[in-house]
């Protein structure tokens, strides 16, 4: 039950999903590896998928617990506009005392921490690509309602050298825009608005001016069948901070040109018994004040110290994201 507002966040008259605190807890015991993965989202749950076989459980990393782990993958809560303006005060008490808390795991048993920051970290940056070495040009006045700038006044993502200080086996994936199958279909990133617009028969929400750029990785590029950056960073010898992210960049106009024509917008489909009209158009709409105008992971240093670079592109990505969204939206291809 949702209706569209103007600029692409779907209003829901039910309650949104119990998010952002997916505050889960599993452990695999892997080659005698105890692993710990906390929240993430959709990436959390590839990597869950990926790692763990045995006990699933679900706790809240707002409170201490006590558990004897090899490494930590934490991977605080999911990354959605919506959701944190659903709830800023739990998303800040998942993010600031669930990474404190985890912090403390991780001393405390000495076990390996991974933690991911993200790329919202650079603001709207004035140099580009953006190197981990950058400052960052955050615009803490104008995006102040924006919860993950408060994060990142307060310095989550950046407590490296700090935590350093504490632990030594640290690592911290910058992460730029990830998209890919299992993202929440309503989590009003652009990615997935679009392919559900598109798919829905809907416009295309782009938020204007529509040239902004944002650089896209396939979650598999993260989280695939073998080997991947998440993992390489964790398991690799170089502890630190690393930008993960694909440096393909496209502007938002690009990205609704690309989505229109790769979900064939001339098929009529058939949705729950009624046929739609997909004629897919674009729409510019409002945008939120402050909105980043570009951004493009360097990640020269992922390449020379974890031999990793991202293989799959924004034109293979969206079919196979549209393809889970197919199954969501009860659409089968014609
Ligand atoms: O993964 C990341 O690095 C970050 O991505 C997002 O931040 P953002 O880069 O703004 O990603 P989107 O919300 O997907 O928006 C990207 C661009 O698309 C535009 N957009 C968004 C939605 C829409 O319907 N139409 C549209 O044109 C926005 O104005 C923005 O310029 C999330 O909000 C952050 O939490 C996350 O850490």
């Amino acid at each position: 039950m949702a209706t569209d507002s103007s600029n692409g966040e779907r209003q829901t008259t039910t309650k949104p999903p119990p998010l952002p605190s997916p505050l889960r807890f599993s452990k695999f015991f892997q080659a005698n590896m105890r692993i710990l993965v906390t929240g993430g989202g959709f990436i959390g749950s590839h990597l869950v998928d990926k790692l763990m076989e045995n006990e699933k459980n679900e706790f809240d990393v707002t409170q201490p617990f006590f558990v004897e782990v090899d490494r930590i993958y934490h991977l605080a809560c999911p990354a959605s506009p919506i959701f944190y303006k659903y709830n800023p005060v739990k998303t800040i008490k998942t993010s600031v005392i669930g990474t404190l808390n985890i912090l403390g795991l991780a001393k405390r048993v000495g076990a390996r921490i991974l933690l991911t920051s993200t790329s919202e970290v650079y603001g709207d940056p004035l140099t580009h690509p953006q190197l981990e070495t950058y400052w960052g040009n955050a615009n803490p006045i104008d995006r102040i309602s924006s919860v993950e700038d408060i994060l990142i006044l307060i310095g989550v993502g950046r407590m490296f050298n700090v935590m350093k200080a504490l632990l030594r086996e640290i690592r911290i994936a910058r992460i730029f825009n990830t998209y890919g199958p299992r993202m929440n279909i309503d989590v009003g990133r652009v990615v997935s608005n679009f392919i559900a617009q598109a798919l829905r028969g809907e416009p295309l929400t782009v938020q204007k001016p529509g040239w902004q750029t944002r650089s896209f990785c396939y979650v598999s590029d993260m989280v695939p069948e073998t080997f991947d950056g998440l993992i390489r960073l964790m398991e690799g010898k170089n502890t630190g901070l690393i930008n993960i992210g694909n440096p393909g960049e496209f502007t938002m106009l690009e990205l609704a040109e690309t989505v229109k024509e790769l979900i064939n917008p001339k098929v009529p489909v058939l949705h729950m018994l009624q046929l739609i009209n997909p004629k897919v158009e674009i729409n510019m709409v409002e945008n939120t004040t402050g909105d980043p105008r570009q951004r493009q992971p360097d990640i020269t240093m992922a390449k020379e110290l974890l031999d990793w670079v991202p293989r799959v592109t924004l034109r293979d990505g969206i079919p196979l994201m549209e393809e889970d969204f197919r199954l969501k939206l009860w659409l089968s291809k014609e």
